[in-house]
């Protein structure tokens, strides 16, 4: 695309069968994208021999460009573009980023961190984005090419946070040591995954992995181990958590899928159903939760069951797209080798409660970084979209949207690093005691907040938004799937009680007013 033509020249290319434009200096033919043209032909031969960008800004996504750079033949003699794109690099939007991002100081990121992100975002934004809005539109099974790339730059083992495992792939990105990871190293991979927009997408890239590896790891054998978790970090299988039924959800004590051992005492057989499984249509493993004994907590037990005959798994109609993997999963006389069991024998419960916090964490950095994200995406349509003559921006009720939808996501992202800190610095028994009921409050909060930024990035980008495809897909998206956040890991109902049963543990038996 060396060629450079004058702007009088591109002029004389104005008729239908003849049409060149020009958009940020880039000269494009379009004649033969004329009649494939989504917006119709009358458009384009309105502006044909002419500079298009603000036309073409007003109605399409930057990706649009990329996406059809076959058309482009060359650019304009002596001119360069000037419109700015974040890919691969940090937005200059203000509050785009989280402070420090922008320029702010901090107690909390060190040098590695800001390789690390700055490898990650290119990776993202470079191996994954181009696929991303096609699997949010249309959905099926991720390419398993995509997982092993993430595999083997690390990202996947980066997902689950510090630990041993990390030891399993060959390197993480950046050539961050395992034993310099830390828990801002993981949330920085949660956030730029979330940062894609495309929450079916992300979650399909792992979101299973992220909850269902780490009870194999903790409690698992060693051979369970050596099986599962390396095959699973470079991408090569895929493992989900079956927990949930249409008969429990936040109160886990009471499913009702069963395990009986055989009389030989080699096996369980596993009868019942699980269903909301993230993953679950695709997955090669089911860490799955089953009743070996009585009622209540105390006759849980946790297996892992490789699929296999009697496991069938349906693919859910959610507001996901089918990239997410979301299933109904059914268990009919399923066979499972006694060796399976993860931990011990009715003690599923602790399994269970393991990574609950951790997990909660997680979706509150993901929520979050959902929320900056709608959050940009309302402040740059603010800013060019003309309305009444004049840019959105300068109307007062836009700018007092903005102003709530800055000061709840940042006020988010404090409280969130301040956990980070602590949970760097404490043992896991002082998490549990210490962050349990913070970390619950704040899944609560962020939840809360994705809503707010969710109503008003909707009311600022008016149809768009309610748009599947165009410039308002990212906000479309958030709208349609950030209730998620506030429904798994914990409803925001269990989210805020937990927090204050928490606090009221440690509460003073002589306060007074
Ligand atoms: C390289 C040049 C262009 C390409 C590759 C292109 C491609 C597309 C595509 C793929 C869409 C579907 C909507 C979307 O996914 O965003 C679209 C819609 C549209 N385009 Fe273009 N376009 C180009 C230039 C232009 C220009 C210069 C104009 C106007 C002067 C224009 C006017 C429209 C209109 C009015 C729509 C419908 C928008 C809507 O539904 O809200 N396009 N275009």
């Amino acid at each position: 695309m060396s060629k450079t033509f004058s702007r009088d020249e591109v002029s004389r290319h104005n008729k239908a069968d003849d049409l060149w434009i020009v958009i940020d200096s880039v000269v494009y033919d379009l004649t033969r994208f004329l009649p494939a043209h989504p917006g119709g032909e009358h458009v384009l031969i309105e502006v044909a021999g002419k500079d298009a960008t603000e036309e073409f800004y007003s109605l399409h996504r930057h990706a649009i460009l990329q996406k059809f750079s076959k058309f482009a033949i060359g650019s304009v003699t002596g001119e360069k573009p000037k419109i700015q794109q974040d890919l691969g690099s940090m937005s200059k939007v203000p509050y785009a980023e989280s402070s420090f991002w922008m320029g702010s100081k901090t107690p909390y990121y060190n040098e590695s961190h800001v390789a690390y992100r700055k490898a990650v975002r290119e990776f993202v934004d470079t191996q994954l984005r181009p696929h991303a809005q096609e699997y949010e539109d249309n959905g099926g099974k991720i390419d398993i090419a995509l997982y092993k790339a993430m595999g083997k730059f690390g990202l996947l083992a980066s997902r689950i946070g510090p630990g041993l495992h990390l030891k399993f792939v060959p390197s993480l990105p950046a050539g961050v040591k395992p034993d310099q990871f830390d828990y801002f190293h993981e949330m920085i991979a949660h956030e730029e995954i979330a940062r894609l927009g495309s929450p079916s997408f992300s979650d399909g890239l792992g979101g299973g992995m992220v909850i269902g590896l780490p009870p194999v790891l903790a409690f698992g054998s060693k051979e369970m181990v050596q099986k599962v978790a390396p095959a699973v970090l470079m991408g090569e299988k895929r493992i989900c958590l079956a927990i949930t039924e249409p008969y429990a959800g936040s109160d886990v004590a009471n499913i009702r899928c069963t395990a009986k051992k055989t009389p030989d005492g080699k096996h369980y057989i596993v009868n019942g159903v699980k269903k909301w499984i993230t993953n679950g249509h695709f997955s090669d493993y089911f860490v799955t939760a089953v009743r070996t004994g009585g009622a209540g907590h105390s006759g849980v037990s946790m297996l892992l069951i490789e699929r296999c005959e009697g496991l069938e798994t349906k693919q859910m109609k959610t507001a996901y797209s089918s990239a997410a993997g979301t299933a109904y999963v059914t268990y009919d006389n399923v066979k499972v080798p006694v060796e399976n069991l993860i931990g011990t024998e009715n003690q599923g419960f602790p399994v269970i409660m393991f990574n609950f916090n951790h997990e909660r964490w997680l979706i509150i950095a993901a929520v979050n970084r959902g929320s900056r994200l709608v959050t940009e995406e309302s402040f740059k349509w603010a800013v060019q979209r003309k309305v009444f003559g004049k840019p959105l921006i300068e109307q007062p009720v836009i700018r007092f949207k903005l102003a709530k939808m800055i000061s709840e996501v940042e006020s988010i992202q404090n409280w969130l690093e301040s956990i980070t800190y602590n949970m760097t610095k404490m043992s896991y028994k002082e998490q549990s005691l210490h962050l349990a009921g913070p970390i619950a409050l704040l899944k609560y909060q962020s939840t809360r907040v994705a809503h707010d930024v969710s109503d008003d990035a909707v009311q600022i980008l008016g149809g768009r938004a309610i748009t599947k495809t165009g410039l308002g897909s990212v906000v479309e998206a958030f709208q349609r799937t950030y209730k998620y956040g506030s429904i798994l890991g914990g409803s925001e109902e269990i989210m805020a009680d937990l927090g204050v049963r928490m606090a009221l543990k440690s509460f003073p038996k002589t306060a007074r007013l």
